[in-house]
């Protein structure tokens, strides 16, 4: 065992070192964000330009209400004043990251935006539209605003939703245009349909112009059978995992990443003042907000709770460049401290909270149906945090359901770890009476959360579609990952907390042996090695490593790497036929 004592000491005292909180000064300058505009000390005297009616206002703040460059420098001590055209001309800029190296150059003078500006592709005006509107299923209204709004919350304070005219996508072709659309363009580079999430444009952002797309060509990800796990472990033949893991960064954020930063790197085109976009994280939405905004050369700004997320997840941030500000709190209080923020300052809020980012979110689930050749499945389970995501695969698959893609919705299963379970708890309520909970650690950190912002949506989703919530204990979670990566797979935490409500929903007979089983996996298992290290090692307090498969120290001669091998292959039953 001493090998993987060493790593998984090695790994822990790196833990311990790293401590943003204790070094702000060496990040407050980086790349593309001024010093001068940092958040420390005197942010709050921008006070004064907002109106206290609007901080009440749940941090609902509109563009054209926003203080200009100038108002900023000037309430903000020690702020400088950014020109509009300085903040709206810069991803113009010929050398601008937004058109560089993510496009390849066609030709000797062409690159792939140029390409497809010249055929006309995307950019013509189109005819369909989409607006915000408030998120009040059932209730009628006519408050809407435009997408070029900086706007997270109704009047009233309810969530926003991305409302398509429905009409419009109808009137432009049946299903089967759409299927024949989508499926055409799976698999090309073609600018900026080479990525999963802008090869549904017209049902996610239509009337953004090609050339202010931020994308590296995400979606499209990986939908594989999970055949020996199926079989041995869950005794089913039909089991499936869209891998949305196996992206630019590490997790399916990037989906909803391209939107946002995308419609942001519009309105600072347009004019608007924003000198940057933030959000509160557990690790996943900082480095794709970080990476997107590196991409399009527009500062970034991250809270994340100190000590609480992993090494892998911490470094996307700091390597792409954004302000990163570690706080000694829990995910929770950084959304509390972000949305405070970003309602003071012109910082655009890139949490689901804006429901722009559902938009690019909700093209996992089109993938998956269109993977099927448009099939539906039974069932597929999305693990649960913040609780947009599971609001997101429901309105993809009804979009198409809508629009005649297909006939049938599958039911969908949001699955929570028991140490932070509010919407497991308010399901076995009977949806009543939802509460938030002081979330605990659990080793699926990405959904340690206690008050999900996108509680109402969530709801809606799975009352929509007779949906389920299971829970996952930490030591099922740690064995259910085991079992899983020895059969090949390499997961997250949180595909554990998927897979340990598959297994309760098998084992009680709800899910069947042959039903099309979709668990959705989050995020990249190379961005958790640690709980697996000290798993493996058995070194979890209060976890039992029945599945651990520990590296064997052994000493550097031929003999005993023999009764290594002799031992543990049972190469003495082999002796008579070697
Ligand atoms: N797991 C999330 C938490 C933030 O949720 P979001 O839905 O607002 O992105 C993360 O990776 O930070």
């Amino acid at each position: 065992m001493v090998g993987a004592v060493a790593v998984s000491s090695g790994l822990r005292s790196n833990l311990g070192v790293v401590n943003l909180a204790t070094k702000p000064s060496r990040f407050a300058e980086c790349e593309g964000l001024p010093s001068q505009v940092s958040l420390r000390k005197g942010a709050r005297g921008s006070k004064m330009l907002l109106s206290s009616s609007r901080r009440r206002g749940l941090g609902a703040i509109r563009a054209d209400a926003l203080p200009s460059s100038q108002e900023v420098a000037d309430n903000v001590p020690g702020a400088t004043a950014l020109t509009l055209e300085e903040v709206a001309t810069d991803s113009a800029k010929p050398n601008s990251p937004n058109n560089g190296p993510m496009s390849p150059k066609k030709g000797r003078n062409e690159n792939i935006r140029e390409e497809a500006r010249r055929q006309g592709a995307g950019s013509s005006p189109t005819t369909f539209s989409a607006k915000y509107v408030p998120f009040t299923p059932g209730v009628k209204s006519d408050e809407e605003y435009s997408l070029d709004e900086v706007i997270y919350r109704s009047k009233t304070g309810a969530l926003l939703d991305v409302q398509h005219d429905m009409e419009a996508l109808k009137k432009a072709g049946d299903g089967a245009y759409w299927r024949k659309l989508f499926d055409s363009r799976v698999g090309k580079t073609t600018w900026p349909y080479g990525s999963g999430v802008w090869s549904k444009k017209e049902w996610v952002l239509p009337e953004i112009d090609d050339d202010d797309i931020v994308s590296v060509f995400e979606g499209n990800s990986n939908l594989f059978w999970a055949e020996r796990f199926g079989k041995e472990v869950m005794d089913m033949t039909d089991l499936w995992v869209k891998h949305c893991g196996i992206s630019h960064t590490g997790s399916f954020k990037d989906l909803g990443m391209t939107v946002l930063v995308s419609q942001v790197n519009r309105l600072r085109r347009l004019g608007k003042p924003l000198l940057g976009v933030g959000c509160a994280s557990t690790g996943d939405t900082s480095a794709a907000l970080s990476a997107y905004c590196a991409a399009a050369g527009i500062p970034a700004i991250v809270f994340l709770p100190a000590n609480k997320i992993s090494i892998a997840q911490l470094v996307q941030p700091i390597a792409n460049g954004a302000l990163v500000l570690s706080m000694d709190t829990d995910f929770d209080g950084c959304m509390r401290l972000i949305r405070e923020v970003t309602s003071e300052l012109p910082i655009y809020l890139a949490n689901s909270l804006n429901s722009l980012r559902l938009e690019g979110q909700k093209t996992a689930a089109i993938e998956i149906l269109q993977q099927f050749d448009w099939e539906v499945p039974d069932w597929v389970i999305v693990p649960g945090g913040n609780l947009g995501n599971i609001y997101a695969f429901y309105k993809g698959f009804y979009m198409c359901k809508e629009l005649g893609l297909v006939d049938r919705m599958p039911r969908l299963i949001c699955a929570q770890a028991h140490n932070a379970n509010p919407l497991y708890r308010a399901y076995k309520d009977g949806w009543e009476n939802f509460k938030p909970v002081k979330a605990l650690p659990t080793f699926a950190s990405a959904i340690q959360i206690g008050d999900p912002v996108s509680i109402d949506r969530a709801i809606y989703a799975l009352t929509q579609c007779d949906g389920i919530v299971e829970e996952a204990t930490e030591q099922e979670i740690m064995d259910v990952c085991a079992q899983a990566d020895k059969s090949g797979m390499f997961t997250c935490p949180h595909t554990g907390v998927a897979l340990v409500a598959l297994e309760k929903l098998r084992s009680r007979g709800v899910i069947g042996p042959n039903d099309r089983t979709v668990v959705v996996s989050t995020a990249h298992g190379l961005k958790f090695t640690q709980s697996k290290v000290e798993y493996h090692s058995s070194e979890l307090p209060d976890i039992v490593s029945q599945f651990a498969n520990p590296p064997v120290s052994v000493a550097d001669d031929f003999g005993s790497i023999m009764d290594v091998l002799r031992q543990k292959l049972s190469l003495n039953n082999l002796k008579g036929s070697m």
